[in-house]
């Protein structure tokens, strides 16, 4: 695989989610950090997005819910790189009937080198560089190149 750099812009994109145990912990890091979240554009699954709006006030936009399709469709807004950071608290102690779109939606993260927060402390370390409010080269998968050597 061939890789090349993007420029990602002061402004990101951070897609919000946790399960329903640790909506608690988004909630309360979200309301820490509201003043920083605030200068981005928010993203999250259905009722991950509705307990944060209420909570902070913040303008999210809300997708499906993760069990009815939800992590599929921030998996998919990454591939379009219309997603630059995840932060996903997911629950470690409870399987979910949609555990593979959780684990494809980690996967397609990985892929895509996109910034992953698993827990408050990873989040906490990611939104505290100095990189989360600059604009900074990411290195992705060169798509084209892939396509072209695959079709020549
Ligand atoms: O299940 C989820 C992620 O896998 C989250 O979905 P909700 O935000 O709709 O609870």
């Amino acid at each position: 695989m061939e890789y090349k750099n993007i420029t990602l812009p002061a402004n990101k994109s951070i897609a919000l989610i946790a399960h329903d145990n640790k909506k608690p912990d988004i909630v309360k890091w979200c309301q820490d950090h509201k003043e920083d979240l605030s200068g981005h554009t928010l993203y999250a699954t259905g009722t991950t997005g509705s307990v944060i709006s209420n909570a902070t006030g913040l303008t999210i936009q809300r997708l499906i819910s993760g069990p009815l399709g939800g992590d599929q469709q921030v998996g998919s807004l990454i591939t379009e790189g219309k997603v630059d950071f995840l932060i996903f608290f997911w629950d470690p102690f409870e399987p979910m009937p949609h555990d593979p779109d959780v684990k494809a939606l980690l996967r397609i993260a990985a892929v895509w080198n996109i910034p992953v927060a698993c827990n408050p402390i990873s989040a906490d370390f990611m939104i505290a560089s100095p990189l989360f409010a600059t604009e900074f080269q990411r290195s992705v998968p060169d798509y084209e190149s892939y396509i072209t050597k695959r079709t020549h």
